[in-house]
């Protein structure tokens, strides 16, 4: 019954009339996450439209537009750049493996659209410097896609904390970590000349939100683990930093995390701990909230679990953290505010944060040539 209303309320809403112009997406590559990301959301969007996609093979966007209803095809050597020069389309999608963020973005921003990037932004935080001044100066919107912070559900545990309710933070704790077997082996994300990896995948995510919920950046990397998938690139890692205010944090992210005993999957840990001076909070599932997620809140020997699945005036139970997202970037496009935003600033330091942790761990070193990798090994931890 639920969901036949919320069918009805999705054809409603399409059918409203728009009070301006559809912003036009076109979709870089057939990837697996736009109908999620995108194509999904847009339908219940009323200035959203996803007109185009593009694939390296024709006949594999051809089959792509076919499933997901999308009007116009490119394919080809060309298509990527055909897609962006084409004059209908007003924002570009970029979910290519993150290697190729950056040249795809600059493209796009340079044919004057607005992109919303898939994380994590590009592989440094240079690349990513360039991409928003690029933006800036042409007048453009260009969004880190962090979609989590889109959703209520992170909203609502920033607001605790900014409360004061709980005093001052003290420690952090986010991880994302995937049991063994749902990332595949050839996958985009184990493959280094992609820009692949656990910390630049999962890991953006968990650097993402620690700053988020400690409303602090690190100073410095204490400590790096890891394990490798293969030369390269991270399986697993586990860093610890110093933030401002003696505020410890740590984030965990796996790609694959093997079974215990060697039989007994894992199960998915996408959880985020904040203690502070006079509580803590718990978040089950704050990056994929609206399947589920809770918010446990405990001070003076009290708990009590709060959900977020709908602002006071925005959204839907059901709206995903990608349809927060997307209502936010059109209001941005149409000039009008958001309810909330990634900042160019935010991503920058993503990504510098993201490049400490790698430089602290010689063999993990992306992007960098090193005269004396053993004097790496030991150094001091870069200043961020
Ligand atoms: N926001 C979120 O929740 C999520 C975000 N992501 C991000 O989205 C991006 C894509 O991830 P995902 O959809 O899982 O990946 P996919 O592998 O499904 O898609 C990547 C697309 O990149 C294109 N591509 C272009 N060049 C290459 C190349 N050399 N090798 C491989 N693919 C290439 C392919 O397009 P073509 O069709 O032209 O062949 C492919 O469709 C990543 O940046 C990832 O971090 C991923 C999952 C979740
Ligand atoms: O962005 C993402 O979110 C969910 C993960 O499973 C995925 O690997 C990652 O790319």
């Amino acid at each position: 019954m639920a969901s036949m209303f919320g069918l009805i309320n999705r054809v409603r809403k399409r059918n409203r009339s728009p009070d301006s112009k559809p912003v036009k997406f076109g979709v870089l590559g057939a990837a697996a996450i736009a109908p999620s990301a995108l194509i999904t959301p847009v339908k219940s969007h009323p200035e959203a439209i996803v007109y185009a996609v593009a694939a390296r093979s024709k006949d594999r966007a051809t089959a792509y537009a076919k499933k997901h209803g999308i009007e116009k095809v490119f394919g080809g050597p060309n298509g990527y750049q055909e897609l962006i020069d084409d004059p209908e389309i007003d924002a570009i999608y970029n979910p290519l493996p993150n290697g190729l963020h950056y040249e795809w973005t600059m493209k796009a921003l340079a044919a004057g659209k607005h992109v919303l990037l898939e994380k994590p932004a590009a592989n440094t935080a240079e690349e990513t410097r360039k991409m928003f001044e690029l933006a800036e100066s042409k007048g453009l919107v260009l969004l880190e896609a962090f979609h989590y912070r889109f959703h209520p559900a992170a909203l609502r545990v920033k607001a605790i904390i900014e409360s004061g309710e709980l005093g001052a933070v003290k420690s952090t704790s986010t991880t994302l970590a995937v049991p063994s077997g749902i990332i595949k082996a050839g996958d985009i994300r184990f493959d280094y000349g992609l820009g692949g990896g656990a910390l630049m995948d999962m890991g953006c995510y968990t650097i993402n939100s620690m700053r988020y919920f400690a409303g602090a950046d690190p100073t410095s990397v204490l400590s790096v683990e890891h394990e490798l998938q293969a030369p390269q690139i991270d399986r697993r890692t586990v860093a610890k930093f110093a933030l401002p205010g003696s505020i410890t944090s740590t984030i965990v992210c796996d790609l694959s995390v093997p079974p215990t005993l060697k039989f007994i999957p894992a199960i998915p840990n996408m959880n985020a701990h904040i203690k502070c001076e006079k509580g803590e909070i718990k978040v089950m599932n704050y990056i994929m909230p609206t399947q589920y997620h809770s918010i446990t809140v405990t001070a003076g020997g009290k708990s009590r679990v709060e959900k977020a699945y709908t602002l006071p005036d925005l959204g839907e139970p059901w709206w995903a953290s990608y349809r927060y997202q997307l209502e936010a970037f059109v209001n941005k496009v149409k000039g009008r505010t958001p309810h909330t935003w990634v900042t160019k600033e935010d991503s920058i330091k993503n990504m510098e944060v993201i490049e400490s942790v790698y430089a602290k761990v010689h063999f993990l070193l992306r992007f960098y040539e090193l005269p004396n990798i053993a004097a790496e090994w030991t150094r001091e931890s870069p200043e961020i």
